[in-house]
């Protein structure tokens, strides 16, 4: 597949595009379906790579795995997944985050399990301390090996007290995976609660896990012998619906995004009418456009949920750039999220980064030599230029850049976009772009 875009900038987004499920559950989900001995149905699925990805692990593991894309269904029949003679996993490195998330339920399933070096996006160091740190103690054996790591669990994993030192997301799905079906009961302190999580533990109850969510950070599980499979329809991807609506503010457009939905927004939503951007909740969807007028500035700090999410950030960042006055953006997530400026600042934006934590309270990365903060000046008008996709989100910050500059930008890797973004050039079709894919 080609892998270039010639982007004619300089015409308003307007339209009407569809997001469906969310990336950053649907790979979980999927994951999921590993622990039920019988056939799971996940609706709403994207046709995004990372689909495809974990797909490949899964029916390497044995899981047949059937995807009518068009409908968007799933099926998963792990029935024999302890017959199946795994090879060529190697291949997989590199590929995604994703594999990390099968150590608990291949322990739980064959006692042993060997997950290949992990992909994802290049935002920050991206350790997996928190992940070993909980599998070692449900009580399995931790091997980094060449290439990847090698885990076993002889005698069972049993139930833990843990408390995680960042409420991270993948550490929290890794013990939800993992503690459902260990022995006895979990309790997790400091535990992330994004939306996708959340739609993790439906799936896990459906599946017959006992689960239980505090207000304050706590999840407790009550280990259960088996589980079986689920039907579940996917909550949308609310960093697509994101990125779509920074889309139709920077380019002065209007777009209907089907499929978003409010409560897993807020805090986009309060930010996005903060800059000066109108929206409007619909049953079907969010409308998101740009009122005419000037954008205005703001301060801004990414967060985990309930707060403003890094992976807004980026899409949004561009937007920030037709805003007058000076924005403050502080990334406390990732340590390294802020490259993708570069590029912006190639196209005549005005952006400067910092190691301080500006414009809040300090975070991890602060006195540390992370630029984590940017301080964005507007409104600049942006230059068509030649730009590189460095990772999913700043690739597609760069294609909302080269949509709002006047002229002919040539993005070039887009196919990190595919990543996470379902048939992103049919949409920008049907939102009048003007561009060519070779
Ligand atoms: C596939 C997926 O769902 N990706 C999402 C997931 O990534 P992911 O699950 O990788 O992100 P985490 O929430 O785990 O990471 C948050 C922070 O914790 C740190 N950390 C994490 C694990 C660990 O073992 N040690 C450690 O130090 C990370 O370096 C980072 O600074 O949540 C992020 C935060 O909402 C999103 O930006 C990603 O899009
Ligand atoms: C960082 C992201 O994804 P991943 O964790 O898969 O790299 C993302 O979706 O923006």
């Amino acid at each position: 597949m080609n892998d270039l875009l010639y982007v004619n900038g300089g015409t308003p987004l307007d339209g009407t595009i569809t997001v469906r499920g969310a990336k950053n559950f649907v790979s979980k989900a999927m994951v999921a379906s590993l622990l039920g001995d019988t056939p799971s149905e996940l609706r709403n699925v994207p046709e995004i790579r990372d689909v495809a990805v974990v797909s490949g692990l899964l029916e390497l593991h044995g899981v047949t795995v059937d995807y009518d894309a068009p409908a968007g269904v799933l099926r998963l029949d792990p029935s024999n997944v302890e017959s199946a003679h795994v090879a060529d996993i190697d291949a997989h490195a590199g590929s995604s985050r994703i594999p990390i998330l099968f150590c608990g339920p291949l322990l739980h399933r064959l006692g042993e399990a060997f997950i290949p070096d992990l992909g994802g996006c290049r935002i920050g160091d991206r350790p997996i301390n928190y992940h070993l740190d909980i599998l070692r103690q449900f009580g399995a054996h931790v091997d980094k090996r060449e290439q990847g790591i090698y885990l076993a669990a002889p005698n069972g994993l049993r139930g833990t007290k843990i408390t995680l030192p960042y409420p991270s997301v993948g550490a929290t799905e890794q013990l939800l995976l993992t503690a459902v079906r260990a022995e006895g009961i979990t309790e997790l302190s400091n535990a992330a609660i994004e939306p996708e999580i959340m739609d993790l533990i439906n799936v896990l109850q459906k599946m017959g896990a006992i689960i239980s969510v505090d207000t304050d950070r706590v999840i407790r599980i009550e280990g259960v012998a088996r589980l079986s499979g689920y039907r579940h329809t996917a909550l949308g991807d609310r960093i697509e619906a994101a990125s779509w609506a920074s889309a139709a503010l920077a380019t002065h457009g209007d777009i209907f995004v089907k499929g978003a939905t409010q409560p897993e927004m807020t805090a986009f939503l309060n930010t996005f009418r903060k800059v000066g951007g109108e929206f409007d909740v619909q049953d079907e969807g969010i409308r998101f456009f740009h009122p005419g007028g000037d954008l205005r500035s703001i301060v801004l700090e990414t967060d985990v949920h309930p707060g403003f999410m890094t992976d807004w950030q980026q899409p949004l960042v561009v937007a920030l750039t037709q805003a007058t006055g000076l924005s403050i953006v502080h990334e406390t997530v990732y340590e390294n999220r802020f490259g993708f400026t570069d590029a912006l600042v190639g196209m005549g934006a005005t952006i400067q980064v910092y190691k301080d934590c500006l414009g809040g309270r300090p975070c991890r990365f602060g006195q540390r030599n992370f630029y984590h903060s940017a301080v964005i000046s507007g409104p600049t008008p942006l230059a068509a230029a030649e730009i590189e996709v460095p990772d999913l989100r700043g690739g597609f910050s760069h294609l909302i850049a080269a949509l709002t500059a006047k002229g002919t930008s040539t993005v070039r890797g887009i196919q990190l976009i595919d990543r996470g973004y379902e048939r992103f050039t049919e949409k920008l079709e049907a939102l009048g772009a003007e561009f060519s894919r070779e």
